[in-house]
């Protein structure tokens, strides 16, 4: 009687004897290739796939190499490896097989060929459930292969453009200005601000109205990517530099934004080391992948960003002096919040559509207490903190008119109805009670408005003094300019849109004037945060009883 052998060598033998002869006996066909990759033997089961596969018989298949004679096969992979692949999916113009290939040894155990084995044709009907889960896979993979793809080339697309910086205040004017003028050229320029005032928008603003606008905007926030990785990211590494993920090699964000714009965001936060590098591909446009000797062109325009002092960081000797340099060439400084409060009613308006449309919620607005209370704060985070403001306020009430009480503030006093001085001219607001007609703003609320109020409120110059030298026609038109203004936005409580109807010009024009007049835009913010109803455009009583009528 024939009895399982005892010892293990001659089990595995058996075994591997059994399970041979019973995979050749179910397959639907089998055939053997040598080490040189040439079929030499095909089962008559396998006979019935050559039509499909482009053969009329034997003798035009076997002797020739398996790559050229089955699509997509592993066969050469198996012998070359010597690793078996049991079992496996092969999808070529014949259908799709489940097969198996196992390497064969000589007696000295050297890979002499291999054998293949198709376990089953159509395996979609005999393995349903698996070949349906397969399919699945296979098309969520491919779908979400082309998200990723189309996600890429949507983030490289600019997200702003320059008339998405809201504000009409001199500083905010001034700051489109430079953005539409560096926009022009292809020198490196870089963006000075707090934290939140709006240095990536403008990154984006900038390459959206450059030349550079259809290809790629790439950003790299150099805070956030751990130092070791840096240089990678930067420079891209070769094929074959490092193992595993990094095998195949990748292209750093360099080369990704050839032909466009990189945006370096938090340059002060760029290690000493990498700093000399990133000076050589702005001086010359190349570089070298790691782990390669080849160098590397490129055609980058390069915007960087810092809320940091670089000119300190180069004195204490932690940025390189030549790097602050190259990267100094067209510098845009950002105005924080509290420089330009008059935006405050404008960005308002906007972030609160943008919640509203982003949440695909009913819009709110604010009440003008709220107004108030939020241009009397600091703003540390600037727009961004604004931003989050709203946001939360929005979220967190029903009403459709936010209060001063869902920001978690109390309203600012109302302005008292201001005393007429002496000596004051008609429908000249007192320096004095003008400032107090702010009420008592929160801790550094607008300082600079309630001075240009003093200022722009100083009495108009005197046309007729004949003591005053001789003044050009241009001055005087100005200085009625600046005074029929001033006087305008007095009436209406700094309600710039009112106030251009009263002058009978448009908003624009009136934005465009008040970009010439610094002092009047500040007054008009710092009157609109105190005015007790930003519609209203009629003089209150005590003013009209002195005002111009
Ligand atoms: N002038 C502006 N008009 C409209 N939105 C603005 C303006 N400035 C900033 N924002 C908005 O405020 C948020 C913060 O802006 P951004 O990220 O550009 O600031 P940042 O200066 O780059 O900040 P950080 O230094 O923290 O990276 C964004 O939602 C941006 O759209």
């Amino acid at each position: 009687m024939n009895d399982i052998p005892q010892d293990a060598e001659a089990v595995l033998r058996l075994a591997a004897q059994s399970m041979f002869d019973v995979l050749a006996s179910t397959a639907q066909g089998a055939m053997v290739v040598n080490r040189e990759h040439r079929v030499v033997w095909i089962s008559e089961g396998y006979k019935r796939f050559l039509p499909a596969l482009g053969f009329r018989d034997e003798s035009e298949f076997v002797g020739r190499r398996v790559e050229e004679v089955v699509p997509n096969t592993l066969m050469a992979q198996v012998i070359d490896t010597g690793q078996p692949i049991l079992v496996d999916l092969l999808t070529n113009k014949a259908g799709t097989f489940l097969v198996s290939r196992l390497p064969l040894r000589g007696p000295g155990g050297d890979v002499i060929g291999a054998m293949g084995m198709v376990l089953l044709d159509h395996p979609e009907t005999t393995m349903q459930p698996l070949m349906t889960k397969f399919a699945c896979l296979q098309a969520e993979l491919d779908e979400t292969r082309r998200q990723l793809a189309a996600e890429q080339s949507r983030n490289r697309r600019p997200k702003h453009r320059i008339i998405d910086f809201v504000g009409a205040s001199a500083a905010a004017l001034d700051v489109k200005r430079q953005a539409r003028r560096v926009a022009q050229t292809d020198a490196t320029v870089l963006l000075l601000g707090e934290t939140g005032t709006g240095k990536e928008l403008l990154a984006h603003a900038i390459h959206a109205a450059s030349r550079r606008a259809a290809r790629p905007l790439v950003s790299v926030n150099i805070a956030a990517v751990p130092e070791t990785l840096l240089e990678a990211e930067f420079f891209g590494v070769a094929p074959g530099a490092y193992t595993g993920a990094e095998r195949k090699g990748r292209d750093g964000k360099f080369k990704l934004a050839d032909g466009g714009t990189l945006f370096l965001d938090e340059i002060g936060d760029m290690p000493a080391a990498l700093q000399a590098k990133l000076l050589r591909v702005l001086q010359e446009q190349e570089l070298e992948p790691l782990g390669s000797n080849e160098v590397v062109k490129v055609d980058v325009r390069v915007i960087a960003a810092t809320s940091r002092d670089l000119a300190a960081m180069v004195a204490r000797g932690e940025f390189r002096a030549d790097l602050f340099y190259r990267l100094h060439v067209l510098p845009i400084r950002l105005p924080s919040l509290r420089e330009r409060a008059e935006d405050i009613e404008a960005l308002v308006d906007v972030l609160l559509e943008d919640i509203a449309r982003r949440g695909g919620l009913a819009p709110k607005t604010l009440d003008p207490g709220a107004l108030r209370a939020l241009a009397a704060q600091r703003w540390p985070g600037n727009v961004r903190e604004l931003r989050n403001a709203l946001e939360q306020a929005f979220l967190m009430s029903d009403e459709e008119q936010l209060a001063p009480e869902h920001f978690g503030l109390t309203e600012p006093p109302l302005p008292q109805a201001p005393p007429t001085l002496p000596g004051a001219g008609a429908g000249t607001l007192a320096p004095t009670a003008a400032v107090a007609a702010i009420g008592a703003p929160a801790v550094g609320a607008i300082p600079d408005g309630a001075r240009a109020m003093e200022r722009a409120d100083a009495a108009p110059v005197a046309l007729d003094d004949p003591s005053l030298p001789q003044a050009t026609l241009g001055a005087r038109k100005a200085s009625l300019e600046r005074e029929a203004i001033a006087q305008a936005l007095r009436r209406t409580h700094g309600n710039r849109m009112a106030a251009a109807r009263l002058l009978a010009i448009s908003r624009a024009t009136l934005y465009e004037k008040l970009g010439k007049y610094p002092e009047l835009a500040a007054m008009a913010a710092a009157m609109a945060a105190a005015a007790p109803s930003r519609a209203s455009v009629t003089a209150p009583a005590a003013w009209t009883a002195t005002g111009p009528g």
